[in-house]
């Protein structure tokens, strides 16, 4: 008798799956309830060959039983649970169905449920991170280091309280993502190596394995060998839950830098700033009542799953509380952690497909950059006259900033006519000179920030 196990409750399962199926049946292979039991199976499997090694039971029983766990599927373990009401009880008694009365007893032997569970969570996350977050993550921070040195001199004003402040470049405001996004990968990567398991027993002090082996720590240490993981420095019934926590602020955190960058690059799409674009398909609809809307719904979209997931780290710290050796409120809660991996890669996948076709208008940069009438000097000017004893250059550029309001004139047209302030500007040197005269100059060392966080990350993270 099969299950329907598939109740298309979660857009993840069908709407976003749509999105990229490839994509979303790899992170099954790590995410799904199926791939939880398998990489339980994987940690029985791993068990019984160190006991063979250790001499507590024979190879042919060690190969039995990790053939019954390559066979064992996911379905017969549910259907089993149903009767134990216990899920590794249910596993256990799977494999034990399918090997001689001689193998069963070194089944599961000496270990408690979450010896197993949790040392295949840190297994999944950990081998999910490697094959599939991190290169998404790596293909994204690759893109915007491009688009960051393509746009390295592309002007642009910035902008502060959303009004205009002094000059950069659209590169240098790329940039500051790449350095974001580069950290956050950093992040990722040391959080995932740092997942552990435990093969420590029903209370964390070895009170089955000790029986057996008079180095149960060094025992607990090879079978998670086996797997690839380290164990958790201390563990009781359940490992430390703060290896996954940091984790997952790692993901979360990284999540945040995805979102105030779909952010950006959305208020860039504004009607009245018009400064970059989202391509649109020639069959797209922008709006089901405007024909003429070209909404940035995917940026926006990818604002929105960060609200949804975000939030969602305080059930981690939640789950940081467990009654002395451990109580199970947090077993439901913990099934969904997944979740938030799986909707933070679909969201860098998006991302990344949007802005490979990010449409930039370097006029209309330009154009709006005008706007102000050559104000963005009013700081270099002021700080300039202070710098040649001016007593009072703030106070004296504020001043003539609204005379430039009322005139209509350019603050130069003004400097140069004003009988206070000409002197200062016969003493300034060309250079000087230059950026008052040409307000895109003044973009300090945007190129050159720019090309020093590209060649920075690329180097670290070893693009
Ligand atoms: O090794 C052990 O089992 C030790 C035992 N603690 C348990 N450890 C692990 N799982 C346990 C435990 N207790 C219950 N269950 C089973 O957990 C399942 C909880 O289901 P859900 O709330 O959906 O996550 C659900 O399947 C439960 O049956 C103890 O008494 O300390």
């Amino acid at each position: 008798m099969e299950r329907d196990i598939f109740l298309n409750l979660s857009p993840l399962d069908h709407r976003y799956y749509a999105s990229n199926e490839p994509l979303f049946n790899q992170l099954a292979e790590y995410f799904s309830e199926n791939a939880y039991i398998r990489y339980e199976l994987k940690v029985e499997a791993a068990l019984v060959r160190v006991l063979a090694k250790r001499g507590l039971c024979s190879q042919a029983i060690a190969a039995e039983v990790s053939q019954a766990c390559n066979e064992v599927e996911p379905e017969e373990v549910y259907l089993e649970e149903e009767k134990t009401k216990h899920n590794i009880r249910a596993l256990v008694n799977c494999i034990q169905h399918r090997v001689s009365e001689a193998a069963r007893p070194y089944v599961h032997f000496t270990t408690t449920s979450v010896d197993i569970m949790d040392s295949a969570t840190a297994l999944r996350f950990k081998e999910a991170t490697e094959k599939v977050v991190l290169p998404k993550m790596l293909e994204l921070e690759a893109l915007l280091i491009a688009i960051a040195r393509r746009e390295k001199g592309t002007l642009q004003v910035g902008r502060t309280h959303g009004q205009h402040a002094v000059p950069i470049t659209f590169g240098f405001a790329m940039a500051e993502y790449v350095s974001r996004l580069g950290s956050r990968i950093e992040c990722v990567k040391q959080t995932a190596d740092n997942l552990r398991g435990k093969i420590s027993g029903a209370v964390g002090a070895y009170n089955a394995s000790s029986l057996f082996f008079d180095d149960p720590m060094e025992f607990e240490t090879e079978v998670l060998w086996e797997l690839g993981l380290q164990p958790a420095i201390y563990s009781n019934q359940i490992v430390e839950p703060e290896y996954l926590t940091d984790y997952i602020h790692a993901i979360l955190s990284a999540f945040g830098v995805l979102a105030n960058l779909a952010d950006d690059i959305r208020n860039l799409q504004r009607t009245e700033i018009g400064e970059v674009g989202e391509v649109f398909e020639a069959t797209q609809v922008g709006s089901s009542t405007m024909p003429h809307k070209r909404n940035p719904w995917n940026f926006e979209h990818v604002k929105s799953m960060w609200k949804e997931f975000m939030p969602r780290m305080v059930t981690l710290y939640a789950d940081q509380i467990s009654e002395h050796q451990r109580d199970l409120t947090n077993s439901a809660s913990g099934r969904f952690v997944p979740e938030i991996v799986v909707g933070f890669v679909a969201a860098v996948d998006r991302l990344t497909r949007v802005m490979k076709k990010l449409v930039v208008d370097e006029s209309r940069m330009k154009r709006n950059f005008e706007m102000t009438k050559e104000m963005v000097i009013a700081e270099p000017l002021y700080i300039l006259l202070a710098s040649l004893g001016h007593p009072d250059a703030h106070e004296a550029v504020r001043k003539l900033t609204l005379k430039s309001q009322q005139t209509g004139k350019t603050l130069r047209e003004l400097l140069v006519t004003q009988e206070e302030l000409f002197p200062y500007w016969e003493r300034l040197t060309p250079k000087q000179r230059g950026v008052l005269e040409h307000p895109e100059q003044y973009r300090g060392w945007a190129e050159r920030k720019t090309e020093y966080l590209c060649d920075l990350w690329e180097k670290r993270l070893m693009i």
